[in-house]
């Protein structure tokens, strides 16, 4: 009832006459419940005489304790479909101890992440946007813990050009592939690109034998750059002259367009994903995008593409949406983990996990 009064109230319907009495002719609604009442599906017709756009924030408040998830059109473009979710609902995980992280993880793929009971994603290149204090370093805690846990060894490096909580950490669970300044995060790049090389080489030879396959098919392990602070390691870039520039770029384009069959991830973590900081080509290929916090409209269209609804929400620290071909083709809500006990000592317990990559041989 609640959402027809919206429906109403949102002129989205067919002005008629009955007996000269003037009527409004309402779409059709199905609303559907799942998970016990935790999760929900309302379609509402879509025709072309209602010549208003149905969008979240008018049906908001008759959803009541429902927010809305994700919302698109479906296929046919008969219905636009609200995916819904109790709000009392905690998405939100909370780990009291580095072995309940452990146990959880144990539920997950080696080569998958998970951010919050509901999302589970597959290793890719990745890109984390949000406002300062949004939660984007705690965010990339929780994946680096993730990685560090794995039964699969995952070789990572990190690069913090602020040199802030990232370096310090990289100091401590991979010192040798942890860069600060500039001309060192630009040698980390040259490196992480002449071991994929390496990689590819190897590979090159086992896919002959098996079309189609990647590197987890032949055993071979990941490889994970973690680059903080983008931003301001691209304006630093930008001002470089053109040669540096050019293979800097060349490296950046190289790790997101080969990367993925040769099992080397990029993930870019930056406050705005403007396109001065981030050319639409980086970021067309970074599959996983997370916007945490209350950003700027710029920042979710420069992030998610235009005419893109964001859930409307106010999102605590950790809290955002999220894209990935397949899995959530459209922003959807997504929040990191509380992990609540002492983050250092869970990474120096765990850093003999993390392999020196220079002493590696890529496989
Ligand atoms: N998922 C979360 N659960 C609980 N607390 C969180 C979460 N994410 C962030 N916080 C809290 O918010 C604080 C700020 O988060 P964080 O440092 O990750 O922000 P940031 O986006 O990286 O900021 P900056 O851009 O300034 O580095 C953290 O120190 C932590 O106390």
């Amino acid at each position: 009832m609640s959402v027809r009064r919206a429906l109403l109230d949102a002129a989205y319907y067919v002005p008629r006459q009955f007996f000269g009495t003037a009527v409004a002719q309402l779409p059709k609604i199905k609303l559907t419940f799942t998970d016990n009442y935790q999760r929900g599906m309302l379609l509402v017709e879509n025709r072309v005489k209602y010549a208003q756009r149905l969008d979240t924030a008018q049906l908001s408040s008759a959803l009541r304790r429902y927010v809305v998830e994700r919302s698109y059109l479906s296929d046919d473009e008969n219905y636009y479909c609200f995916e819904l979710f109790d709000s009392r609902l905690e998405r939100r995980l909370e780990f009291r101890s580095l072995d309940e992280l452990l146990s959880y993880n144990a539920q997950v793929g080696d080569l998958e992440l998970f951010i919050d009971k509901f999302t589970v994603i597959p290793l890719h290149h990745t890109l984390i946007v949000g406002q300062t204090g949004s939660g984007k370093t705690y965010g990339v805690y929780s994946f680096l813990l993730q990685m560090l846990i794995k039964p699969v060894q995952y070789q990572l490096y990190l690069a913090d050009p602020k040199g802030s909580s990232l370096s310090i950490l990289g100091d401590m669970i991979a010192p040798d592939c942890t860069a600060e300044d500039v001309d060192d995060i630009v040698a980390l790049l040259r490196e992480f690109n002449d071991v994929m090389d390496k990689r590819k080489a190897d590979l090159k030879a086992k896919l002959a034998t098996k079309l189609e396959a990647s590197y987890s098919d032949f055993g071979f392990n990941p490889y994970v750059f973690i680059f903080d602070e983008y931003a301001s390691f691209q304006s630093v870039v930008q001002a470089m002259d053109k040669k540096h520039r050019d293979e800097v770029n060349k490296l950046i384009s190289q790790i997101v367009l080969q990367g993925r069959q040769l099992g080397f991830f990029l993930f870019i973590v930056m406050q705005k994903s403007d396109s001065t900081s981030l050319p639409t080509m980086i970021r067309d290929n970074l599959p996983l995008k997370i916007v945490l916090g209350n950003a700027e409209q710029q920042t979710y269209v420069t992030a998610f593409g235009t005419g893109v609804e964001i859930p409307s929400r106010d999102f605590r620290k950790g809290e955002g949406v999220y894209t990935f071909p397949g899995i959530a083709n459209t922003p959807k809500l997504c929040a990191f983990s509380y992990l609540n006990f002492d983050i250092n000592a869970a990474f120096r317990a765990k850093r003999g996990l993390c392999n020196n990559p220079r002493s590696s041989k890529g496989a």
